[in-house]
């Protein structure tokens, strides 16, 4: 089974995405059939754990959307658990050099060439092995995507991009504010110099770049400067705000007294 989403990027086709960070199931498969390229299920930031991702990527399965699943750690045994759930295109947070990318890099892989374990036949990845060349080609489907979000992370951003297997790079702009000292400001013109500087590295490594920017001047900036995966929001954000402000489109309704009740009539 090839990855749609994977080799979009790879042909320098923009992805457009969107966070989800409710942790649930019925709301990823409201936003599967949006029309988004892809959804990010936060496992990071969001309550996730190995159960909701599954029931999230479950719920998306029947939709043209690529599920990018984000660890809460660059951890080796997290990705062989959520690349046996069926995750097959990962994001790793926090990638500060390039043998941090190349350990990823090693653990989606099954020896000779990495160090994932072999648990295909219980796994949902293969199918439960009805997909019988599921160890031969999942190399080929799993796409690895790589936080940069640190001033360290950007002196070896050429570095990491060039790790043979990692399929993209990815620069968070809320983490990278807070660590060039504007925490909570994305939009700093030190933040947006940097970000701009990390998308023409990545590009000019020949690799894939994407972020996540809820402001859509910004994102089209970004698609026009070469970003290939750009989240355009999150599930929260559309959520809270667009409750908030149609609780606020009815505040001008005086509170009225409730009618007194109709006379009894037994
Ligand atoms: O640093 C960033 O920006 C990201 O990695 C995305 C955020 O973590 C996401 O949770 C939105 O705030």
């Amino acid at each position: 089974m090839h990855n749609p989403f994977k080799q979009a990027i790879g042909e320098g086709r923009a992805q457009i995405g969107l966070w989800q960070a409710l942790a649930s199931p019925y709301c990823c498969e409201i936003c599967a059939g949006a029309g988004f390229d892809w959804l990010l299920i936060d496992g990071e930031h969001a309550p996730n754990d190995l159960r909701s991702v599954l029931a999230q990527l479950q719920a998306a399965a029947a939709y043209p959307v690529e599920p990018v699943v984000r660890l809460p750690v660059g951890d080796a045994v997290l990705v062989k658990q959520y690349l046996d759930l069926g995750a097959r295109t990962l994001l790793v947070p926090m990638i500060e050099n390039a043998g941090a990318a190349a350990a990823m890099v090693r653990a989606t892989r099954y020896p000779p060439h990495g160090i994932r374990g072999v648990g295909s036949a219980i796994g949902r990845a293969s199918r439960w092995n009805r997909h019988r060349d599921y160890l031969q080609a999942a190399a080929a489907e799993i796409c690895l995507l790589v936080q940069i979000e640190s001033r360290a992370a950007l002196a070896d951003i050429d570095a990491i991009a060039r790790v043979e297997g990692v399929d993209g790079v990815f620069i968070g702009p809320s983490d990278l504010a807070a660590d060039l000292g504007h925490l909570g400001d994305p939009m700093h013109p030190e933040v947006q110099a940097m970000i701009e500087t990390g998308i023409a590295a990545v590009r000019a490594a020949g690799k894939p770049v994407g972020m996540l920017i809820a402001n859509e001047q910004a994102a089209r900036r970004y698609l026009g400067l070469g970003a290939n995966f750009v989240a355009v929001g999150t599930d929260v954000t559309l959520l809270a705000r667009g409750a908030e402000a149609l609780a606020a489109s009815f505040r001008d309704v005086p509170a009225q007294a409730a009618a007194p009740p109709p006379p009894s009539v037994y």
